[in-house]
């Protein structure tokens, strides 16, 4: 499919050739979902890990596939089991934080949060900062890789508290004592189910206390009330995934998920107060079908969402679990809601302007790198 010239409010064709070219804007993605196949595989033949479910890159990259297809939250976060696994010493840390920064380079990311939870690389007697220390000692090395092939790109970390452990105070600590090093801001992940935001009050007040900035997975696998208490109670900059915030729309009856046009809705009051303080949704549309919080993509409520001006932001959650990219995540959508180029700068300029980090680096970043870019596109 070929562009045709339009106006910027028109979208012009996506084409899944040129989708590499895009600038994209990465906020929510797990450093333990995103390892290389091969690099779990080398990775536990050096650590001596032998319980991997698979000896061959094709074999257990469709093994994270599959399993992680299990239309259940707390299935799919089972098969972390295995990268956590071979993810515990300084130079595993660096080695995987490293391929992370070339691959999302490769793929067109030119500013990226990556996320993981410190707490969970203990195991081999590294010391939490110890574990920051490594991964971000990756992202730079990784980074400057990636420069040196002609594919900038600018990787910042956030680190995640699990929310059915008890650390997430001292990850909130971490996340500050690191700030001027790498780390712009704090999250928690995990189940939800049975584990609201509102037991992690102290780390929230903590951040607020030091004008550090968090974001927190709610309304994926449980709905509004998630949503509620972490806006509300806890005081979220952004919603991880907060695809459940749908639940506070009500649509006139007849209006589809893939509508161009969405008139008549009707918002409850958190839906509204989303909106209204432009709270940035990180939504991960494979993760969300394969996590059984949404049907299908052409169920997603991101099209409604993004139609009614909410700050929708495309996102991958976790690779190698949904076999995804940043350009495949587009494609689906492309393929799915009919997007077109000035729709995706749209929804990188949100990412860019919902990023942690400082006002004047994300606007240096949408004037000098993602609004040129898309300008190539659009023609
Ligand atoms: O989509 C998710 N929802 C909740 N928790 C998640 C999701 N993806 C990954 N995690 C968990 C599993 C990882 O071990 C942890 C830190 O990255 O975060
Ligand atoms: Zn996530």
């Amino acid at each position: 499919m070929s562009a045709t010239p339009s106006s910027r409010n028109r979208p012009v064709a996506f084409d899944h050739a040129s989708v590499i070219l895009a600038p994209k804007v990465l906020l929510h993605d797990h450093l333990d979902g995103g390892l290389r196949p091969q690099t779990v595989l080398e990775l536990a033949r050096e650590s001596g890990y032998d319980e991997l479910p698979a000896d061959d890159v094709e074999g257990l990259a469709r093994w994270f596939r599959e399993s992680a297809d299990s239309g259940s939250l707390v299935r799919y976060l089972e098969t972390f089991t295995h990268t956590v696994a071979v993810m515990q010493t300084a130079p595993a840390l660096r080695r995987v934080a490293g391929e992370c920064a070339e691959d999302l380079a490769a793929d067109g990311v030119v500013y990226a949060e990556i996320r993981f939870a410190p707490e969970q690389h203990l195991t081999d007697g590294l010391s939490l900062d110890e574990v920051v220390e490594a991964v971000l000692e990756g992202f730079v090395e990784g980074a400057e890789a990636a420069a040196a092939v002609g594919k900038p790109i600018e990787v910042r970390c956030l680190v995640t508290a699990m929310r059915h452990a008890a650390r997430s105070r001292e990850i909130a600590e971490l996340a500050v004592r690191f700030r001027d090093r790498g780390v712009v801001g704090f999250d928690i992940a995990g189940a939800e189910a049975g584990h609201p935001p509102s037991r992690h009050l102290d780390a929230f007040e903590y951040m607020r206390a030091n004008n550090a900035p968090f974001t927190i997975h709610a309304g994926e696998a449980f709905g509004l009330p998630s949503i509620h208490e972490a806006i509300s109670f806890c005081g979220a900059d952004r919603l991880g995934h907060g695809v459940r915030v749908m639940d506070d729309i009500e649509l006139p009856s007849g209006t589809g998920a893939a509508d161009r046009v969405v008139t008549g809705a009707s918002l409850g009051r958190v839906a509204n107060y989303v909106r209204d303080k432009r709270i940035p949704l990180e939504m991960c549309p494979s993760s969300n079908v394969q996590t059984g919080a949404v049907a299908s993509i052409a169920e997603h409520p991101f099209n409604v969402l993004a139609r009614l001006r909410f700050r929708v932001t495309v996102n991958t959650d976790n690779r190698l679990m949904s076999d995804t990219t940043m350009s495949k995540e587009f494609g689906v959508l492309a393929d799915q809601f009919g997007y077109g180029w000035a729709d995706f700068e749209r929804f990188t300029v949100n990412a860019m302007k919902s990023a942690f980090i400082h006002f004047d680096e994300r606007l240096r970043l949408i004037d000098e790198v993602i609004k040129p870019g898309y300008a190539v596109l659009i023609g």
